[in-house]
C-alpha cells in the first residue's frame, strides 16, 4: 500500500531541526588563517588602545598652560628641545615654554597636554637652536589621542560567534592575538545518489546528466562555513547506498545526501533511513520546492536527505541545513536573514504549499525590490545563478500582485535572523 506523507509547516521542520543541540567545537588558528572563521569566544580588549597618549598630528607638543596668552597681536615663544617620530621616546621633560617637536603617533612628552600643527607654528633658528612661536592658545588634551580612546582594557567588544571580517582582523592582531579561538568547521558528508549521474568530466550520453548538485552543495556547505568531506556518487542500488551511508556517519558531524528521497522505485533514502532504525522527524514540508526533504536522526547525528532536484536540493540546504551549521559556529542568529520587498511581477497562480522563489534582490533608492532570478520549477537549474535570495509567497488559495510587500530570506547577507518563522 502506497503511503501518504503528511507535510509539515516549513517552521515547524526547521524548529524539530533546531531542537538538536549540538555542541559547537573551539581550535585555536593562526591570526593569518581566521579571516572569515567565526569567534569561538567573545573578543576581550587585552589592553588599552592606544597604551599610552600620542599625537594625532605632525607638529609640536607643549603645556598648553603656556600658550595662555597667546594671540595674533602676542605671539609666543617655545624653544624646540627635542625631536621625535613615531616609536621614538623622548626622555626629556617639557618645561615653561619648551616643545618637542612629535610626528603623529608619537608618545607625549612628560609634561606635554597639547599638540601645535605643523601649519599653525612659526619656526626658525637662534644661535642654532631651533624656536617656534604660535598665535593662539591650546586648550588642555587640544589634538591628542588618548590612551584608552579606541578600547579599554577588559571591554568586550565582539560577540562569540561573529564572523571575522577585516576589522576584526585588525582587532586581534592590536590586542596580540596570534592564535585566534575559532569555531571549528563541522565536517558535512556529503553523497549524491542517482544512476542518472555522470562526472563532469564525462560526455553526455542518453537518460543521463551530469552530476551538478554535489558541487552547488559543497559551495553551500562552504558557504555557511562549514567544512565539506564529498564521499561521491552512488547508484540507485539498495545494498551499496545503505553500506555507504551506515560507514560514513561516524566520520562527519552532519550527513547530507541529494537524491532518492521521494516515493519513486528507485528512491531508497527512506528505507535506509528505516533499516538504520533512524528517527525520521519529518519527511514532508509543505513548500515548493523541496517538499520531499527528509531529516532523520541517527546515533547523535543528522542525516539530510535533500531532493535530487537541483532547486529543491539548494532551498533544502538553505532552510535546514545552513542553519544548524551556523549553530554550531556559535551564531546567535543562524537563519536567513529575512527582509520585506516590493515585488516586481504578478503570481497569478494559486499554490496550498509556501513558495520559495530563488529571486534577485536588488536595492532601489534604499528600499528592496525583489523579481524571481528565473524558472521558478524545482527541477531548474539556471535560476540559481542570479539567485541572492528567496522570495516567500505564503501558500493559499489566492495568487500575488506586483507591488505587494513580500518577505524575503537574504542569501548572501551575514547578519542572519533569530528566528525566521
Ligand atoms: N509520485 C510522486 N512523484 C514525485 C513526487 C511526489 O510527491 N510524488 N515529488 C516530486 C518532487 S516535488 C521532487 S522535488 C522529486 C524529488 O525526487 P528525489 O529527491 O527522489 O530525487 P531523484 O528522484 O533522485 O531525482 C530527481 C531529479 O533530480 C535529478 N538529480 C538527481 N540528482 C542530481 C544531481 N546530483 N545533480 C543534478 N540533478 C540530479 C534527477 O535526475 C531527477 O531528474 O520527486 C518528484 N516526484
Ligand atoms: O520537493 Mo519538490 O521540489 O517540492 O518540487
Ligand atoms: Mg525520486
Amino acid at each position: 500500500m502506497f503511503e501518504r506523507r503528511q507535510p509539515i509547516p516549513i517552521g515547524e521542520a526547521v524548529k524539530k531541526i533546531m531542537e538538536y543541540q549540538i555542541p559547537g567545537k573551539m581550535e585555536y588558528v593562526l591570526i593569518e588563517e581566521s579571516y572569515g572563521r567565526f569567534l569561538a569566544e567573545d573578543l576581550i580588549a587585552t589592553c588599552d588602545v592606544p597604551h599610552f597618549d600620542r599625537a594625532p598630528y605632525d607638529g609640536f607638543a607643549v603645556r598648553s598652560i603656556d600658550t595662555t596668552n597667546a594671540s595674533q597681536s602676542n605671539p609666543i615663544e617655545f624653544e624646540v628641545i627635542d625631536h621625535i617620530g613615531a616609536g621614538m621616546v623622548s626622555n626629556k621633560v617639557v618645561k615653561d615654554n619648551q616643545a618637542v617637536r612629535i610626528m603623529t603617533g608619537a608618545m607625549m612628552p612628560e609634561g606635554t597636554d597639547a599638540v601645535v600643527m605643523l601649519e599653525v607654528a612659526k619656526t626658525y633658528e637662534k644661535n642654532g637652536t631651533p624656536y617656534m612661536s604660535i598665535k593662539r592658545s591650546f586648550k588642555k588634551g587640544e589634538n591628542v589621542s588618548f590612551r584608552g580612546e579606541d578600547a579599554t582594557k577588559g571591554e568586550i567588544l565582539v560577540k562569540k560567534g561573529t564572523l571575522i571580517n577585516p576589522g576584526i582582523q585588525a582587532m586581534l592582531a592590536a590586542f596580540g592575538y596570534k592564535k585566534v579561538p575559532v569555531a571549528q568547521k563541522p565536517i558535512v558528508g556529503l553523497f549524491a545518489t542517482g544512476t542518472e549521474l555522470l562526472e563532469v568530466e564525462e560526455p553526455l550520453l542518453p537518460g543521463k546528466i551530469r552530476n551538478s548538485n554535489s558541487h552547488m552543495i559543497a559551495a553551500q556547505i562552504e558557504r555557511a562555513g562549514a567544512s565539506v568531506q564529498y564521499f561521491g556518487k552512488l547508484p540507485d542500488e539498495f545494498d551499496t547506498c545503505f553500506e555507504a551511508v551506515k560507514d560514513v556517519i561516524g566520520k562527519v558531524d552532519l550527513l547530507v545526501t541529494t537524491g532518492g528521497v521521494s516515493v519513486g522505485d528507485f528512491d531508497y533514502l527512506p528505507e535506509i533511513y528505516k533499516k538504520l532504525n533512524a528517527e525520521v522527524l519529518f519527511n514532508k514540508v509543505a513548500m515548493r520546492p523541496g517538499s520531499v526533504t527528509t531529516v532523520a536522526h541517527y546515533n547523535g547525528k543528522l542525516l539530510f536527505g535533500l531532493s535530487g532536484n537541483p532547486s529543491a536540493c539548494y532551498v533544502g540546504f538553505e532552510l535546514f541545513v545552513r542553519p544548524i551549521i551556523r549553530k554550531q559556529l556559535f551564531t546567535e542568529k543562524p537563519h536567513l536573514r529575512k527582509e520585506k520587498a516590493k515585488l516586481d511581477v504578478d503570481f497569478p497562480k494559486a499554490n496550498p504549499f509556501t513558495r520559495l522563489v530563488r529571486s534577485t534582490v536588488t536595492i532601489d533608492g534604499g528600499r528592496l525590490r525583489v523579481s524571481p532570478s528565473g524558472l521558478d520549477k524545482s527541477n531548474i537549474i539556471m535560476s540559481l545563478a542570479g539567485a541572492n535570495s528567496l522570495m516567500i509567497l505564503p501558500g493559499g488559495t489566492r495568487g500575488i500582485q506586483a507591488g505587494s510587500e513580500v518577505d524575503v530570506l537574504l542569501l548572501e547577507d551575514q547578519t542572519g535572523s533569530e528566528w525566521p518563522w
